[in-house]
Protein backbone atom coordinates (compact mmCIF):
# COMPACT_ATOMS: atom_id res chain seq x y z
CA UNK A 1 0.00 0.00 0.00
CA UNK A 2 1.28 3.62 -0.93
CA UNK A 3 2.30 5.91 1.82
CA UNK A 4 -0.46 8.08 1.88
CA UNK A 5 -0.38 11.65 2.59
CA UNK A 6 -1.41 12.75 6.53
CA UNK A 7 -3.19 15.84 8.51
CA UNK A 8 0.52 16.21 9.73
CA UNK A 9 1.25 16.83 6.07
CA UNK A 10 -0.83 19.72 5.43
CA UNK A 11 0.17 23.62 5.67
CA UNK A 12 -1.28 26.04 7.89
CA UNK A 13 -3.12 27.63 5.23
CA UNK A 14 -4.73 24.28 4.22
CA UNK A 15 -6.65 24.85 7.37
CA UNK A 16 -7.20 27.52 8.89
CA UNK A 17 -10.98 28.54 8.28
CA UNK A 18 -11.80 25.49 6.11
CA UNK A 19 -14.48 22.99 7.05
CA UNK A 20 -12.86 19.64 7.46
CA UNK A 21 -15.25 16.55 7.60
CA UNK A 22 -13.63 14.08 9.56
CA UNK A 23 -14.94 10.04 9.85
CA UNK A 24 -14.25 8.94 13.20
CA UNK A 25 -14.93 5.77 14.50
CA UNK A 26 -17.20 6.24 17.91
CA UNK A 27 -18.64 2.70 17.82
CA UNK A 28 -18.13 2.50 21.56
CA UNK A 29 -20.27 0.18 24.10
CA UNK A 30 -23.22 1.69 25.78
CA UNK A 31 -24.68 0.10 28.62
CA UNK A 32 -28.44 0.28 28.82
CA UNK A 33 -28.44 3.71 30.37
CA UNK A 34 -26.14 4.82 27.43
CA UNK A 35 -23.13 5.11 29.89
CA UNK A 36 -20.26 4.61 28.09
CA UNK A 37 -18.31 1.44 29.26
CA UNK A 38 -14.82 2.27 27.31
CA UNK A 39 -14.36 4.91 26.10
CA UNK A 40 -11.12 4.06 23.94
CA UNK A 41 -12.28 4.81 20.75
CA UNK A 42 -13.34 8.54 21.88
CA UNK A 43 -9.63 9.14 23.34
CA UNK A 44 -7.77 7.51 20.54
CA UNK A 45 -9.66 10.20 18.01
CA UNK A 46 -8.72 13.37 20.10
CA UNK A 47 -4.86 13.78 18.97
CA UNK A 48 -6.56 14.66 15.23
CA UNK A 49 -9.46 16.53 16.51
CA UNK A 50 -7.04 18.74 18.86
CA UNK A 51 -5.18 19.36 15.89
CA UNK A 52 -7.41 20.76 13.39
CA UNK A 53 -8.74 22.95 16.32
CA UNK A 54 -5.32 24.15 17.18
CA UNK A 55 -4.90 25.07 13.48
CA UNK A 56 -8.32 27.05 13.37
CA UNK A 57 -10.63 24.39 11.54
CA UNK A 58 -13.67 24.17 11.38
CA UNK A 59 -14.32 20.49 12.46
CA UNK A 60 -17.40 18.02 10.96
CA UNK A 61 -17.01 14.98 13.18
CA UNK A 62 -19.08 12.10 11.02
CA UNK A 63 -19.27 7.97 12.66
CA UNK A 64 -21.56 4.96 12.76
CA UNK A 65 -23.09 3.73 16.08
CA UNK A 66 -23.94 -0.01 15.89
CA UNK A 67 -25.46 -1.14 12.78
CA UNK A 68 -29.16 0.23 13.21
CA UNK A 69 -31.33 -0.03 10.22
CA UNK A 70 -32.93 3.37 9.37
CA UNK A 71 -33.19 6.08 12.12
CA UNK A 72 -33.55 4.43 15.74
CA UNK A 73 -32.52 6.70 19.02
CA UNK A 74 -31.11 3.87 20.65
CA UNK A 75 -28.56 4.01 18.29
CA UNK A 76 -28.20 8.32 18.41
CA UNK A 77 -24.68 9.38 18.94
CA UNK A 78 -26.09 12.01 21.69
CA UNK A 79 -24.69 10.37 24.51
CA UNK A 80 -21.22 10.19 23.40
CA UNK A 81 -21.27 14.32 23.80
CA UNK A 82 -20.35 15.10 26.82
CA UNK A 83 -17.50 12.84 27.24
CA UNK A 84 -16.12 14.53 23.98
CA UNK A 85 -16.64 17.93 25.06
CA UNK A 86 -14.53 17.01 28.37
CA UNK A 87 -11.82 15.44 26.44
CA UNK A 88 -11.75 18.25 23.60
CA UNK A 89 -12.04 20.68 26.21
CA UNK A 90 -14.69 22.82 24.29
CA UNK A 91 -19.13 22.36 23.98
CA UNK A 92 -19.06 19.87 21.32
CA UNK A 93 -22.57 21.15 19.25
CA UNK A 94 -24.66 18.16 17.72
CA UNK A 95 -26.61 18.12 14.81
CA UNK A 96 -29.97 16.06 14.73
CA UNK A 97 -29.05 14.36 10.78
CA UNK A 98 -25.66 13.87 9.20
CA UNK A 99 -26.88 15.38 5.76
CA UNK A 100 -29.25 18.15 4.58
CA UNK A 101 -29.86 21.80 4.27
CA UNK A 102 -30.37 22.48 7.91
CA UNK A 103 -27.14 21.10 9.04
CA UNK A 104 -25.28 23.21 6.66
CA UNK A 105 -27.03 26.50 7.07
CA UNK A 106 -27.71 25.89 10.95
CA UNK A 107 -25.12 23.92 12.13
CA UNK A 108 -21.83 24.31 9.66
CA UNK A 109 -21.97 27.85 8.80
CA UNK A 110 -22.42 29.10 12.00
CA UNK A 111 -19.58 26.63 13.20
CA UNK A 112 -16.46 28.96 14.43
CA UNK A 113 -12.95 28.23 13.47
CA UNK A 114 -12.16 25.64 15.87
CA UNK A 115 -15.37 24.47 16.87
CA UNK A 116 -16.41 21.32 16.58
CA UNK A 117 -19.54 19.59 15.23
CA UNK A 118 -20.83 16.09 15.34
CA UNK A 119 -23.01 14.98 12.92
CA UNK A 120 -26.16 12.08 13.98
CA UNK A 121 -24.77 8.14 13.07
CA UNK A 122 -23.87 8.07 9.56
CA UNK A 123 -26.11 4.39 9.43
CA UNK A 124 -29.30 6.20 9.73
CA UNK A 125 -29.15 6.57 6.48
CA UNK A 126 -28.90 3.02 4.23
CA UNK A 127 -27.37 4.74 1.89
CA UNK A 128 -23.70 4.44 3.77
CA UNK A 129 -23.13 1.25 3.75
CA UNK A 130 -24.08 0.51 -0.05
CA UNK A 131 -21.80 3.52 -0.32
CA UNK A 132 -24.51 5.58 -2.32
CA UNK A 133 -22.66 8.25 -4.70
CA UNK A 134 -25.30 10.50 -4.39
CA UNK A 135 -25.24 10.37 -0.56
CA UNK A 136 -21.51 10.20 -0.74
CA UNK A 137 -21.83 13.85 -2.29
CA UNK A 138 -24.07 15.40 0.35
CA UNK A 139 -21.63 14.29 2.88
CA UNK A 140 -18.63 16.08 0.77
CA UNK A 141 -21.03 19.04 0.43
CA UNK A 142 -20.65 20.17 4.02
CA UNK A 143 -16.89 20.76 3.52
CA UNK A 144 -13.46 21.60 2.01
CA UNK A 145 -11.55 18.80 2.64
CA UNK A 146 -11.65 14.69 4.60
CA UNK A 147 -9.81 13.35 7.46
CA UNK A 148 -10.24 9.86 7.50
CA UNK A 149 -9.32 8.54 11.24
CA UNK A 150 -11.60 5.82 11.66
CA UNK A 151 -9.29 3.03 11.51
CA UNK A 152 -11.94 0.62 12.76
CA UNK A 153 -14.45 0.87 10.04
CA UNK A 154 -11.69 1.40 7.37
CA UNK A 155 -11.52 -2.11 6.00
CA UNK A 156 -15.63 -0.88 5.42
CA UNK A 157 -16.00 1.07 1.50
CA UNK A 158 -18.80 2.86 3.05
CA UNK A 159 -20.14 6.42 2.13
CA UNK A 160 -18.61 8.23 5.03
CA UNK A 161 -15.08 5.88 4.71
CA UNK A 162 -14.25 5.54 0.95
CA UNK A 163 -16.74 7.10 -1.34
CA UNK A 164 -16.61 10.94 0.42
CA UNK A 165 -13.19 11.06 -0.43
CA UNK A 166 -13.84 10.72 -4.38
CA UNK A 167 -15.58 14.21 -3.80
CA UNK A 168 -13.44 16.03 -1.29
CA UNK A 169 -9.31 17.16 -1.59
CA UNK A 170 -7.09 16.58 -0.06
CA UNK A 171 -8.42 12.79 1.47
CA UNK A 172 -6.16 12.31 3.74
CA UNK A 173 -5.37 9.87 7.10
CA UNK A 174 -5.35 11.16 10.95
CA UNK A 175 -3.06 10.56 12.91
CA UNK A 176 -4.50 7.23 14.93
CA UNK A 177 -5.28 5.86 11.17
CA UNK A 178 -1.64 6.55 11.01
CA UNK A 179 -0.31 4.87 14.06
CA UNK A 180 -2.08 1.65 13.54
CA UNK A 181 -1.04 1.77 9.79
CA UNK A 182 2.46 2.49 11.04
CA UNK A 183 2.28 -0.75 13.40
CA UNK A 184 0.21 -2.85 11.51
CA UNK A 185 1.48 -2.62 8.50
CA UNK A 186 5.00 -1.08 9.16
CA UNK A 187 6.33 -3.42 12.26
CA UNK A 188 5.02 -6.52 10.50
CA UNK A 189 6.82 -6.00 7.12
CA UNK A 190 10.25 -4.76 8.79
CA UNK A 191 9.80 -6.52 12.34
CA UNK A 192 12.97 -6.39 14.43
CA UNK A 193 14.17 -10.15 14.86
CA UNK A 194 12.91 -12.68 15.66
CA UNK A 195 9.18 -12.31 15.45
CA UNK A 196 6.68 -13.62 17.32
CA UNK A 197 2.96 -14.26 16.53
CA UNK A 198 0.31 -15.58 18.99
CA UNK A 199 -2.95 -16.51 17.34
CA UNK A 200 -5.49 -17.34 19.74
CA UNK A 201 -9.53 -17.13 19.74
CA UNK A 202 -12.00 -19.27 19.35
CA UNK A 203 -12.43 -20.26 15.32
CA UNK A 204 -9.81 -21.68 12.82
CA UNK A 205 -11.95 -20.56 9.77
CA UNK A 206 -11.74 -16.65 10.68
CA UNK A 207 -8.00 -17.04 11.71
CA UNK A 208 -6.63 -18.84 8.48
CA UNK A 209 -5.98 -16.21 6.32
CA UNK A 210 -3.70 -14.90 9.29
CA UNK A 211 -2.22 -17.15 9.71
CA UNK A 212 -1.03 -18.15 6.71
CA UNK A 213 0.22 -14.41 5.74
CA UNK A 214 1.79 -14.84 8.97
CA UNK A 215 4.01 -17.80 8.29
CA UNK A 216 5.39 -16.20 5.48
CA UNK A 217 6.48 -13.35 8.02
CA UNK A 218 7.03 -14.88 11.79
CA UNK A 219 9.83 -16.86 13.28
CA UNK A 220 7.34 -18.40 15.84
CA UNK A 221 3.93 -18.59 15.65
CA UNK A 222 2.54 -19.92 18.45
CA UNK A 223 -1.19 -21.13 18.35
CA UNK A 224 -3.51 -21.03 22.06
CA UNK A 225 -7.49 -20.74 22.54
CA UNK A 226 -10.40 -22.52 20.89
CA UNK A 227 -8.75 -23.33 17.50
CA UNK A 228 -5.66 -25.99 18.56
CA UNK A 229 -8.42 -28.45 19.10
CA UNK A 230 -8.60 -28.69 15.83
CA UNK A 231 -5.18 -28.30 15.46
CA UNK A 232 -5.33 -31.48 17.58
CA UNK A 233 -7.85 -34.01 16.22
CA UNK A 234 -6.16 -33.42 12.97
CA UNK A 235 -3.08 -34.94 14.45
CA UNK A 236 -5.19 -37.94 15.72
CA UNK A 237 -5.22 -36.94 19.28
CA UNK A 238 -8.43 -37.22 21.65
CA UNK A 239 -10.07 -33.83 22.02
CA UNK A 240 -13.03 -35.03 24.19
CA UNK A 241 -15.74 -32.33 23.89
CA UNK A 242 -13.75 -29.49 22.92
CA UNK A 243 -14.72 -26.71 20.18
CA UNK A 244 -13.61 -28.52 16.70
CA UNK A 245 -14.05 -27.36 13.21
CA UNK A 246 -14.51 -30.75 11.63
CA UNK A 247 -14.06 -29.25 8.27
CA UNK A 248 -10.75 -27.78 8.64
CA UNK A 249 -8.83 -30.50 9.80
CA UNK A 250 -7.25 -31.11 6.38
CA UNK A 251 -6.32 -27.03 6.10
CA UNK A 252 -4.81 -27.57 10.10
CA UNK A 253 -2.71 -30.49 8.57
CA UNK A 254 -1.40 -28.33 5.94
CA UNK A 255 -0.90 -25.08 7.90
CA UNK A 256 1.40 -27.15 10.25
CA UNK A 257 3.47 -28.67 7.19
CA UNK A 258 3.65 -25.02 5.76
CA UNK A 259 5.14 -23.81 9.02
CA UNK A 260 7.70 -26.84 9.22
CA UNK A 261 8.46 -26.13 5.54
CA UNK A 262 9.39 -22.76 6.09
CA UNK A 263 11.08 -23.44 9.08
CA UNK A 264 9.08 -21.49 11.46
CA UNK A 265 8.90 -22.99 15.28
CA UNK A 266 4.70 -23.32 15.53
CA UNK A 267 4.33 -24.34 19.13
CA UNK A 268 1.03 -25.53 20.71
CA UNK A 269 0.71 -25.74 24.19
CA UNK A 270 1.63 -28.71 25.97
CA UNK A 271 -0.99 -29.00 28.17
CA UNK A 272 -4.63 -27.57 29.05
CA UNK A 273 -7.15 -26.34 31.32
CA UNK A 274 -10.31 -28.72 30.63
CA UNK A 275 -13.62 -28.22 32.47
CA UNK A 276 -17.00 -30.67 32.33
CA UNK A 277 -19.00 -27.92 31.14
CA UNK A 278 -19.03 -24.37 29.27
CA UNK A 279 -19.38 -22.38 32.31
CA UNK A 280 -18.10 -20.11 35.12
CA UNK A 281 -18.59 -22.69 37.76
CA UNK A 282 -17.46 -25.22 35.67
CA UNK A 283 -15.01 -28.58 37.46
CA UNK A 284 -11.78 -28.23 35.96
CA UNK A 285 -8.39 -29.91 36.01
CA UNK A 286 -5.24 -29.52 34.21
CA UNK A 287 -4.09 -32.49 31.25
CA UNK A 288 -2.09 -33.27 28.61
CA UNK A 289 -3.16 -31.20 25.39
CA UNK A 290 -3.01 -34.60 23.06
CA UNK A 291 -5.65 -36.83 25.57
CA UNK A 292 -8.71 -35.06 26.54
CA UNK A 293 -10.72 -37.45 28.61
CA UNK A 294 -14.20 -37.96 27.11
CA UNK A 295 -17.04 -35.30 28.42
CA UNK A 296 -14.48 -32.66 29.17
CA UNK A 297 -13.61 -29.78 27.04
CA UNK A 298 -10.03 -27.35 26.76
CA UNK A 299 -10.74 -23.87 27.85
CA UNK A 300 -7.30 -22.64 28.27
CA UNK A 301 -3.92 -23.27 28.36
CA UNK A 302 -1.90 -25.18 31.22
CA UNK A 303 0.64 -23.73 33.12
CA UNK A 304 3.60 -25.92 31.20
CA UNK A 305 2.53 -24.24 27.93
CA UNK A 306 2.51 -21.02 29.56
CA UNK A 307 6.01 -21.31 30.44
CA UNK A 308 7.27 -22.89 27.54
CA UNK A 309 5.61 -19.83 25.64
CA UNK A 310 6.94 -17.14 27.91
CA UNK A 311 10.29 -18.94 27.21
CA UNK A 312 10.22 -18.87 23.70
CA UNK A 313 8.74 -15.50 23.86
CA UNK A 314 11.87 -14.16 26.00
CA UNK A 315 14.49 -14.69 22.43
CA UNK A 316 12.29 -12.19 20.51
CA UNK A 317 12.01 -8.27 19.39
CA UNK A 318 8.91 -7.96 18.07
CA UNK A 319 5.55 -9.77 19.02
CA UNK A 320 2.16 -9.31 17.68
CA UNK A 321 -0.97 -11.29 19.74
CA UNK A 322 -4.41 -11.34 18.29
CA UNK A 323 -7.10 -13.63 20.25
CA UNK A 324 -6.88 -14.74 23.87
CA UNK A 325 -5.56 -18.18 24.76
CA UNK A 326 -8.78 -19.28 26.63
CA UNK A 327 -12.30 -18.53 27.59
CA UNK A 328 -10.57 -15.47 29.49
CA UNK A 329 -14.21 -14.31 30.37
CA UNK A 330 -14.91 -16.96 32.50
CA UNK A 331 -12.39 -16.22 36.05
CA UNK A 332 -11.34 -20.22 36.02
CA UNK A 333 -9.87 -20.37 32.46
CA UNK A 334 -8.08 -16.62 32.09
CA UNK A 335 -5.05 -17.52 33.60
CA UNK A 336 -3.21 -18.27 29.71
CA UNK A 337 -4.41 -15.15 28.76
CA UNK A 338 -3.40 -12.86 31.54
CA UNK A 339 0.33 -14.76 31.31
CA UNK A 340 0.37 -13.82 28.03
CA UNK A 341 -0.66 -10.46 28.63
CA UNK A 342 2.13 -10.21 31.83
CA UNK A 343 5.04 -11.25 29.77
CA UNK A 344 4.24 -8.95 26.46
CA UNK A 345 3.97 -5.86 29.56
CA UNK A 346 7.27 -7.54 30.84
CA UNK A 347 8.84 -7.80 27.69
CA UNK A 348 8.11 -4.08 26.48
CA UNK A 349 9.55 -2.74 29.32
CA UNK A 350 12.76 -4.32 27.93
CA UNK A 351 12.31 -2.94 24.41
CA UNK A 352 10.44 -5.55 22.49
CA UNK A 353 8.07 -4.32 20.62
CA UNK A 354 4.05 -5.76 21.57
CA UNK A 355 1.45 -5.04 19.29
CA UNK A 356 -2.37 -6.21 20.32
CA UNK A 357 -4.27 -6.60 17.02
CA UNK A 358 -7.88 -5.62 18.11
CA UNK A 359 -11.00 -7.53 19.43
CA UNK A 360 -10.92 -9.69 22.61
CA UNK A 361 -7.47 -9.92 23.02
CA UNK A 362 -7.49 -5.85 23.79
CA UNK A 363 -10.62 -6.50 26.33
CA UNK A 364 -8.09 -8.96 27.53
CA UNK A 365 -5.43 -6.53 28.40
CA UNK A 366 -7.28 -4.17 29.40
CA UNK A 367 -8.91 -6.69 31.79
CA UNK A 368 -5.73 -6.86 33.16
CA UNK A 369 -4.50 -3.36 33.80
CA UNK A 370 -1.78 -3.68 31.63
CA UNK A 371 -2.77 -1.51 28.23
CA UNK A 372 -0.52 1.19 29.02
CA UNK A 373 2.21 -1.32 28.47
CA UNK A 374 2.02 -2.14 25.18
CA UNK A 375 3.35 -0.95 21.73
CA UNK A 376 0.58 -0.87 20.27
CA UNK A 377 -3.14 -1.47 21.01
CA UNK A 378 -5.66 -1.82 17.95
CA UNK A 379 -8.63 0.30 17.67
CA UNK A 380 -10.15 -2.12 14.85
CA UNK A 381 -11.10 -5.80 15.42
CA UNK A 382 -11.93 -6.80 11.72
CA UNK A 383 -9.90 -3.69 10.11
CA UNK A 384 -6.25 -5.05 11.96
CA UNK A 385 -7.13 -9.00 10.59
CA UNK A 386 -8.03 -7.68 7.20
CA UNK A 387 -4.66 -5.90 7.39
CA UNK A 388 -2.24 -9.07 9.07
CA UNK A 389 -3.90 -10.78 6.32
CA UNK A 390 -2.35 -8.77 3.80
CA UNK A 391 -5.45 -7.54 2.33
CA UNK A 392 -5.70 -3.61 1.20
CA UNK A 393 -8.57 -1.45 3.64
CA UNK A 394 -11.09 0.60 1.51
CA UNK A 395 -10.74 3.67 3.70
CA UNK A 396 -6.96 3.82 3.36
CA UNK A 397 -6.64 3.13 -0.19
CA UNK A 398 -9.31 5.92 -1.26
CA UNK A 399 -6.83 8.61 0.54
CA UNK A 400 -4.34 10.62 -1.52
CA UNK A 401 -1.04 9.21 -1.75
CA UNK A 402 1.96 11.24 0.18
N1 LIG B 1 -10.79 -23.09 24.38
C1 LIG B 1 -11.79 -22.31 24.02
N2 LIG B 1 -13.01 -22.84 23.76
C2 LIG B 1 -14.03 -22.03 23.38
N3 LIG B 1 -13.93 -20.71 23.20
C3 LIG B 1 -12.73 -20.14 23.43
C4 LIG B 1 -11.61 -20.90 23.83
N4 LIG B 1 -10.56 -20.07 23.96
C5 LIG B 1 -11.00 -18.85 23.67
N5 LIG B 1 -12.30 -18.85 23.36
C6 LIG B 1 -13.16 -17.71 23.04
O1 LIG B 1 -12.71 -17.06 21.88
C7 LIG B 1 -13.31 -15.79 21.87
C8 LIG B 1 -12.46 -14.81 21.10
O2 LIG B 1 -12.24 -15.31 19.82
P1 LIG B 1 -11.94 -14.36 18.58
O3 LIG B 1 -13.15 -13.54 18.31
O4 LIG B 1 -11.43 -15.25 17.50
O5 LIG B 1 -10.74 -13.44 19.14
P2 LIG B 1 -10.45 -11.89 18.83
O6 LIG B 1 -11.72 -11.15 19.08
O7 LIG B 1 -9.38 -11.48 19.81
O8 LIG B 1 -10.00 -11.86 17.42
C9 LIG B 1 -13.47 -15.38 23.32
O9 LIG B 1 -14.81 -15.04 23.55
C10 LIG B 1 -13.07 -16.64 24.08
O10 LIG B 1 -13.93 -16.93 25.16
O1 LIG C 1 -16.51 -2.10 15.90
C1 LIG C 1 -16.09 -2.21 14.74
O2 LIG C 1 -15.51 -3.33 14.27
P1 LIG C 1 -14.74 -4.44 15.23
O3 LIG C 1 -15.74 -4.96 16.24
O4 LIG C 1 -14.31 -5.51 14.23
O5 LIG C 1 -13.56 -3.76 15.86
C2 LIG C 1 -16.13 -1.07 13.76
O6 LIG C 1 -16.74 0.09 14.33
C3 LIG C 1 -16.83 -1.48 12.48
O7 LIG C 1 -18.16 -1.78 12.74
P2 LIG C 1 -18.96 -2.76 11.76
O8 LIG C 1 -18.34 -4.15 11.91
O9 LIG C 1 -20.40 -2.71 12.22
O10 LIG C 1 -18.79 -2.25 10.35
Amino acid sequence: MATKKSVGDLKEADLKGKKVFVRVDLNVPLDDNFNITDDTRIRAAVPTIKYLMGHGSKVILSSHLGRPKGVTPKYSLKPLVPRLSELLGVEVKMANDCIGEEVEKMMVAALPDGGVLLLENVRFYKEEEKNDPEFAKKLASLADLYVNDAFGTAHRAHASTEGVAKYLKPSVAGFLMQKELDYLVGAVANPKKPFAAIVGGSKVSTKIGVIESLLAKVDILILGGGMIYTFYKAQGHAVGSSLVEEDKLDLATSLLEKAKAKGVSLLLPSDVVVADKFAADANSKVVPASGIPDGWMGLDIGPDSIKTFSESLDTTQTIIWNGPMGVFEFEKFAAGTEAVAKKLAELSGKGVTTIIGGGDSVAAVEKAGLADKMSHISTGGGASLELLEGKQLPGVLALNDA
